[in-house]
């Protein structure tokens, strides 16, 4: 199989607050087309890594590259970074005065105001469609919503200016156990048909399980093994071996062998 090549490089890098350091001499690479699933315990620093990727949080050191663009120390714009990637954050955030709609047409109108109002709405209703909503949830408020469809509402709004790279932190966070199953459907058809790299922290060993092609781990500061699952959970790493060997982790592996996924 031809070498895919790095959409997102990673070196030396070192985050700190204070005197906590959370990252030190960390190296991560991301593949094009791959969906990484990025675990580690709690305060590892799995959000401060994305949020760090994306250039929302200045790093005391290191280098970070996106599609080409060095992110760390800055050279790209924030215009350019925004152009490639669309983000979910843990909670959805969306704006709750706005309909559906008019959040999934947000960035449209921030980076593209010369686009007008009728094109905008076409591209938020394929958006919307896209993640799976029915045209007539655009102007639905999204306290309307269950928070299944907030999720796909979010998304619709992180691919609004067609991203390259899809972040999610936490995605199925909150979702029962058939709302997570469909959203990892969901981003597993967003790569193969859109061919979108996707980074997602999460906690939901099903979901790595269903949906990502790598997993990352973070523990002592740093990213201690980058692999398929299979070679993850070979690591004799402690953290690793509890998580992955744990009740949850064997049900998870055992639930993806009977459904005959790979
Ligand atoms: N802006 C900040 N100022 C000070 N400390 C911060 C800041 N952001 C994060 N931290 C600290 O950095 C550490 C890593 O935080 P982060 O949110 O990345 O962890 P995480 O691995 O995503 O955790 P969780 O799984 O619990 O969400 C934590 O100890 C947190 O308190």
């Amino acid at each position: 199989m031809a070498e895919q090549k790095n959409v997102i490089e990673v070196r030396d890098l070192k985050n700190q607050f204070g005197k906590q350091v959370v990252h030190d001499d960390l190296d991560l690479d991301v593949r094009e087309r791959e969906i990484l699933g990025v675990v580690g315990g709690s305060g590892t620093g799995k959000s401060v890594l994305l949020r760090s990727i994306v250039g929302l949080q200045t790093p005391k050191d290191g280098q970070i590259h996106v599609l080409g663009r060095q992110i760390f120390p800055r050279k790209a714009t924030a215009r350019e970074i925004n152009e490639d990637i669309g983000i979910l954050f843990q909670d959805g955030a969306l704006f709750s005065s706005m309909t559906v709609s008019e959040n999934v047409m947000a960035p449209l109108r921030e980076h593209h105001p010369e686009i007008g109002d009728q094109l905008a709405q076409e591209i938020a209703g394929m958006k919307l469609s896209l993640s799976g909503l029915s045209e007539g949830v655009g102007g639905k408020m999204p306290s309307e919503l269950s928070g299944g469809m907030r999720k796909r509402v979010a998304l619709a709004r992180a691919m609004a200016l067609d991203p390259r790279i899809l972040f999610l932190d936490e995605p199925t966070a909150g979702l029962d156990p058939i709302g997570a199953a469909r959203f990892d459907e969901l981003i597993i058809s967003l790569k193969e048909n859109l061919g979108l790299t996707i980074f997602m922290v999460t906690h939901d060993l099903d979901s790595l399980n269903r949906a990502c092609d790598r997993v990352a781990v973070l523990a002592e500061k740093k990213v201690i093994v980058n692999a398929s699952l299979d070679e993850v959970r070979r690591s004799n790493h402690p953290w690793i071996g509890e998580y992955f060997g744990g009740p949850r982790g064997r049900a998870a592996a055992g639930a993806n062998l009977a459904s005959g996924a790979a």
